[in-house]
């Protein structure tokens, strides 16, 4: 892990006020791992409270519209996120991709509004069961990663510590079946080689995180494994004790 890994938890559609004792406890533990980088997306409600309490983690939005204001009732635009307190946006999540219809253009186009409002972002990936048993796992993903990335110009002018990918097997959110370590490394190096071609000077650098039931188990080895610069984490992000064990697994596998 040449880079300091960074630990993401979504907690999509979950959270209530009720589950700020959860961020605040994640929040102050992560005071304890200065070598990982800690970001939580809770569901937008949540957003300005755990942003303006929050002192050693990032906090992120789960999408923003492409536009900056407008007619466009139940969106959000990156600049109120921004305003909200957001550090990032979680963008084109398999979920968005499949309950919204989410094309890889639409991503792009919310990607380039992130970082113009000034957010990180996590640009998310991944392919069905249908295309791995097809063997197109790795052409899928990377034309995705190719169509969905913002302009290299405007994610340089940003730079690397602004611009993530997410790699999620649709397959294996939720469901408790994990990627095999050398099948995650195998399409983390293909996701590589997209990147590179994307941006000579940001395509070595830009971190390529790990998702898909990634708990405090399976954690250690995934993030030890080569080319994996950390995890988005959607189930066992929702309570302090299963993420902490995971951002300790990858303070861990950085340091032994
Ligand atoms: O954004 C997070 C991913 O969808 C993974 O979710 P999961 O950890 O519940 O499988």
């Amino acid at each position: 892990m040449p880079h300091r890994p960074y630990i993401v938890g979504n907690w999509k559609m979950n959270g209530t006020r009720a589950m700020l004792a959860e961020a605040r406890a994640i929040d102050r533990a992560a005071g304890r791992y200065p070598d990982v980088q800690i970001g939580l997306a809770p569901p937008f409600t949540l957003v300005h409270t755990i942003a303006s309490e929050a002192q050693a983690i990032g906090t992120g939005g789960q999408d923003c519209h492409t536009e900056a204001k407008g007619a466009h009732t139940g969106d959000v635009a990156a600049a109120m996120l921004a305003d909200a307190g957001a550090d990032f946006v979680i963008l084109g999540h398999s979920e968005r991709r499949r309950d919204h219809g989410e094309s890889d253009a639409l991503v792009k186009a919310k990607a380039e509004a992130a970082l113009g409002s000034g957010l990180g972002i996590i640009v998310c990936v991944g392919e069905t069961l249908e295309q791995r048993d097809a063997g197109q796992a790795e052409a899928v993903v990377q034309a995705q990663v190719a169509a969905s990335l913002p302009s290299a110009a405007m994610a340089e002018e940003a730079g690397m510590a602004r611009v993530a990918v997410a790699y999620e097997p649709v397959w294996a959110i939720g469901t408790g079946r994990v990627a095999a370590v050398e099948d995650v490394v195998a399409m983390h190096q293909a996701i590589r080689q997209t990147l590179v071609d994307w941006s000579a000077d940001l395509g070595e650098k830009v971190r390529i995180l790990y998702g898909g039931s990634v708990n405090a188990d399976n954690a250690r080895d995934l993030l030890a494994a080569d080319g994996v610069g950390g995890a988005l984490v959607g189930g066992a992000s929702l309570t302090a004790e299963s993420f902490l064990a995971i951002v300790a697994a990858a303070h861990s596998a950085r340091t032994d």
